[in-house]
């Protein structure tokens, strides 16, 4: 069997790279990907989708990839100009290529355009090969509840602000997507699911990306009713997160930090939950009760490597 409309949900740098994978193993499909917008920010007036561009720069060839975000042969005038101006927030760093994208999205939105429609034409710059949609037009945004060092008591901040500024190192004790009861999915993501046949959640952070996709009022449900098999890549390799702070998100939630735990959390489709099928790591043996667990190499350590996951995600679609 060939599949036709592959979908996929996936946050930022580990989910494009699945995408690649999944791009070259089924060349002639149709790919949609539903990505997490609640890591979006705006700050020195500028709107950020981190995950969306680095889904599009990935797929367009602009990413760089050491990084694994912003842009490859990335220059920081700009932001040494607002350093000098000792121009807050100093902690996040915004290159000049890059800053041409958010100027582009926010002047876009400011008109009126939807974060759908803004994502669609910055998309046709780079060609990524996949339909980007964000998974809401509306704007939610994930907040971290940490406890406030100098008063001690309980403070929200912005993702960003824990994520790169503080490296996550906060005690957390609770995720909060600010504005995600008014959101709804972004046009095109139920017809997506409901034309699949296959869907795939990429090894994203299960908390703060594919977590927050989910949260999204009605997006679960219409997941839930496509005709596709849905196929889970474990974001846990040998007990450990490959890449990112998902074992910093997954305890605040009790979630166990193994791939088990993960495919537990995610539970079986016969059974409410999410999953058809769960890819661990063949050092990783997993008991997902009612789901079909395979064990397959996981790291995406080279494109070859990379389109063998796709590969065996998009097998586990087939049944
Ligand atoms: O660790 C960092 N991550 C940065 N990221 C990555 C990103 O904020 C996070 O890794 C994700 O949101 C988590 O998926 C950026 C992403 C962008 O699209 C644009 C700018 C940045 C800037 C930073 C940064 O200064 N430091």
């Amino acid at each position: 069997m060939r599949f036709v409309q592959i979908v996929v949900l996936a946050g930022g740098t580990g989910g494009a790279r699945f995408l690649r994978g999944v791009r070259a193993a089924a060349p002639d499909a149709e790919i949609t990907v539903v990505v997490n917008t609640g890591d979006d920010v705006t700050l020195h007036g500028l709107r950020i989708c981190p995950d969306l561009d680095t889904v599009v720069y990935t797929l367009g060839g602009g990413i760089d990839e050491e990084r694994g975000w912003g842009r490859a042969g990335e220059s920081w005038t700009v932001k040494e100009e607002l350093a000098a101006y000792g121009a807050d927030p100093d902690w996040f760093g915004l290159g000049d290529r890059d800053l041409a994208t958010h100027l582009i999205r926010t002047r876009m939105l400011d008109a009126g355009y939807p974060l759908s429609a803004v994502t669609a034409a910055l998309a046709d710059r780079w060609q990524p090969g996949v339909t980007v949609l964000p998974m809401s037009d509306q704007r939610v945004e994930t907040h971290v509840v940490v406890s406030d060092p100098e008063t001690d008591r309980p403070r929200a901040i912005h993702f960003q602000e824990w994520w790169v500024r503080h490296r996550a190192a906060l005690e957390a004790s609770a995720f909060v997507q600010v504005g995600v009861d008014a959101a709804r999915p972004a046009p095109g993501v139920a017809e997506a699911f409901a034309a699949a046949d296959a869907v795939l959640l990429a090894p994203s952070n299960p908390v703060v990306s594919i977590g927050t996709i989910l949260g999204v009022p009605d997006l679960r449900e219409a997941l839930l009713a496509t005709p596709a098999r849905i196929a889970g890549v474990s974001p846990i390799v040998g007990g450990a997160v490959v890449r990112g702070m998902a074992d910093r998100c997954l305890p605040v939630l009790g979630i166990e930090v193994s791939a088990e735990g993960v495919g537990r959390h995610y539970g079986a489709r016969s059974d409410g939950g999410l999953l058809d099928a769960w890819l661990v790591a063949p050092e990783d043996p997993a008991d997902v009760p009612g789901v079909d667990v395979r064990q397959v190499p996981l790291l995406m350590s080279d494109p070859e490597a990379t389109t063998a996951l796709a590969r065996a995600a998009l097998d586990a679609c087939r049944g």
